[in-house]
C-alpha cells in the first residue's frame, strides 16, 4: 500500500513512513493511492468475527508489506483485551430503528482508545525495527491527549508532548492528562483555543530543522494510521444490522473530522453507507458548509461539548481531495486560500457531491441538554453532551427510508461530562473504580502563551531530558 499527499507534492510513501511521519511534509494529509474495497461476499465473511480479528483484517490492507496478518493480529488482541466490555463496541438500541455505537469503553472512556491503543503498538513495533525514537506532539480539545498519553506512557522510544487549551476541557479530561506523571509525558495549557494548539502543532511539523531534530510524531487524525484504526467499528456496526445486504447510516458528533472520514472510509471500502449525519454544537462551520457552501471561519465559543470546540476541521482536506478529483494542486491551493482569507467554498459539483451523501446539523447547550434529559427520561440512556448531539442529529435527519438503521457514534462516557450531565438528568454518572482517585492524583503541566518559539523550546527540553 502506497500513500499520496492530499496536496501533491511529497513522494509516495508506505505504511510505516506515513505512521512515523503523521504529516506529510509539503504539509498536506496522507490518503491511501487506491482505496482497498471488499465484495459483498468478502463483507458477509466477516460478520460475527470478534472486534480484535475484524479489525486486523480490515486495517491489514492499509498496512501491507509493513506487517503480516498475524503480527498484526496480535496487537489488535492486546490493544483491545483490556477493553471494558466484551464485544468492545457494542450497539445498543436506542428507538425502533436508532442504536448508539458505544466506543468508550477504553481505559480513558472516549473514542479515541480505539484507535490510540493500537496506534502505542503499532508505534513501538516500528521503532523497534528500525531502532529509532521519536518525539509525538499532539493537540487536544480534551480527549485525544488522555487516550494518547496512556497509549504512550513509559513506552522506550517515545517522548509525548500534549497541548490542551487552557481552561476550555472538562476537569476530568484535564485531569485524565495531567495526572500521568510519567517521565516521557509532558503537557502544555496553552493560553488559546484547541485551534491554536493544532496550528502549532502544524507549525512545528513544518518547520523542517525542528521536525528533523525531534524525529516529530503525531497521533492526532492528521495521522492516517489513527483514521485506519477507527474504520473497524463502523464496519462491525454495519455488519451486524445486515450489510452489505442492507444499507445503514452514520449519525457522528464531529470536530476535526476524523471519526466521520472514517465512516465514510467504509463506504470507499464497499460498504451500503446510505449518508453521514454529521453533529456540531454552536461551532457548527461544517454544518454551514453543507447548507451554502460557505466554509468561513469565527472564533472558536466555548460549549458543553468542549471536545468539538473546534472550527478548523483537519480531516475535511481528505475529503477536499477526493471531492476535487485528487487534485493536489487544487487542494494546495484551496486549502492555502482558506487559511489566508478565512473562508472557502469548492465548485458547485464537488459542494454537490458532498451534500449528496453528508448531512450537516448544530446543536447549542440549550438544545444538548434537552436531548441528554429526552435520552434519560425516554430510553434510560444516559449519554454524554457530544454523543447526545448525535443522537439529536439522527433524528432531525435520519434517512425517509425507516428500513435504513441510523448507527450514531457514542463517542465518549458520561462521566467525562458530570456536570452537563447532572445539569440535564440530575444525576452525576460515577467515574469507574480505577479512576475514583483521579481528584486527589497530583497534577503536572505548564502553561505558554500561543507562541510557537516557547512551545519549540518546551519540547525540546522534554525531549533532551529524557534522550
Ligand atoms: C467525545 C468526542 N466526540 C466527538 C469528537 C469529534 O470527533 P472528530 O474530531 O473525529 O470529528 C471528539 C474529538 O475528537 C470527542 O472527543
Ligand atoms: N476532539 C479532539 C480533537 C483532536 O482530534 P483528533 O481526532 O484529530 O486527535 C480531542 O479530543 O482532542
Amino acid at each position: 500500500m502506497r500513500y499520496l499527499s492530499t496536496r501533491g507534492e511529497a513522494a509516495p510513501r508506505g505504511f510505516e513512513d506515513v505512521l512515523l511521519a503523521g504529516l506529510a511534509e509539503d504539509g498536506g494529509l496522507f490518503l491511501p493511492a487506491a482505496w482497498p474495497t471488499l465484495s459483498p461476499a468478502e463483507w458477509r465473511a466477516l460478520r460475527g468475527l470478534p472486534y480484535a480479528e475484524l479489525a486486523a483484517r480490515l486495517i491489514h490492507p492499509f498496512v501491507g508489506e509493513a506487517m503480516s496478518l498475524a503480527t498484526l493480529r496480535g496487537m489488535t488482541e492486546a490493544a483491545y483485551s483490556g477493553f471494558g466490555h466484551p464485544a468492545v463496541a457494542p450497539l445498543v438500541q436506542l428507538d425502533h430503528r436508532s442504536f448508539a455505537l458505544e466506543l468508550f469503553h477504553g481505559p480513558t472512556l472516549a473514542f479515541k482508545d480505539m484507535a490510540m491503543q493500537l496506534l502505542g503498538r503499532l508505534f513501538d513495533h516500528v521503532l523497534a525495527k528500525r531502532g529509532e525514537r521519536v518525539t509525538i506532539v499532539g493537540a487536544t480539545s480534551g480527549d485525544t491527549g488522555s487516550a494518547a498519553i496512556e497509549a504512550c506512557r513509559d513506552r522506550a522510544a517515545i517522548d509525548i508532548v500534549i497541548l490542551h487549551p487552557e481552561g476550555r476541557t472538562s476537569e476530568v479530561q484535564r485531569r485524565q492528562m495531567t495526572t500521568v506523571l510519567a517521565p516521557n509525558v509532558a503537557n502544555l495549557a496553552i493560553q488559546g483555543s484547541f485551534d491554536d494548539c493544532q496550528d502549532l502543532v502544524k507549525a512545528m511539523f513544518n518547520d523542517a530543522p525542528f521536525r528533523r531534530e525531534m524525529q516529530l510524531s503525531a497521533v492526532n487524525s492528521i495521522n492516517w494510521a489513527r483514521i485506519a484504526a477507527q474504520i473497524p467499528y463502523y464496519a462491525a456496526a454495519a455488519l451486524a444490522l445486515g450489510a452489505p445486504d442492507r444499507p445503514v447510516a452514520f449519525s457522528v458528533p464531529t470536530g476535526n473530522f476524523g471519526n466521520v472520514l472514517a465512516a465514510w472510509a467504509v463506504r470507499q471500502m464497499g460498504l451500503p453507507v446510505e449518508r453521514l449525519i454529521i453533529g456540531s454544537n454552536r461551532n457548527d462551520i461544517l454544518h454551514r458548509f453543507l447548507a451554502a457552501n460557505d466554509m468561513s471561519m469565527r472564533p472558536v465559543e466555548p460549549s458543553l461539548s468542549p471536545s468539538m470546540d473546534i472550527q478548523v476541521s483537519s480531516n475535511f482536506e481528505r475529503l477536499l481531495f477526493e471531492l476535487l478529483g485528487r487534485d493536489g494542486v487544487a487542494t494546495r491551493t484551496t486549502m492555502e486560500r482558506f487559511r489566508a482569507e478565512g473562508r472557502m467554498s469548492v465548485p458547485d459539483a464537488a459542494w454537490r457531491k458532498a451534500t449528496g451523501l453528508f448531512h450537516g446539523f448544530t446543536l447549542d447547550d440549550a438544545g444538548t441538554l434537552a436531548e441528554i434529559r429526552r435520552l434519560w427520561e425516554g430510553a434510560g440512556y444516559l449519554a454524554d453532551p457530544h454523543t447526545a448531539i448525535g443522537t439529536a442529529a439522527a433524528r432531525a435527519l435520519a434517512p425517509a427510508d425507516h428500513a435504513i438503521p441510523v448507527v450514531v457514534a457514542a463517542t465518549a462516557h458520561p462521566a467525562k461530562f458530570p456536570d452537563a450531565v447532572e445539569q440535564a438528568t440530575g444525576r452525576r454518572p460515577p467515574l469507574p473504580p480505577r479512576l475514583a482517585d483521579l481528584f486527589e492524583r497530583e497534577e503536572r503541566f505548564s502553561v505558554l502563551p500561543n507562541d510557537l518559539a516557547q512551545v519549540e523550546g518546551f519540547v525540546r527540553a522534554h525531549a533532551r531530558r529524557n534522550a
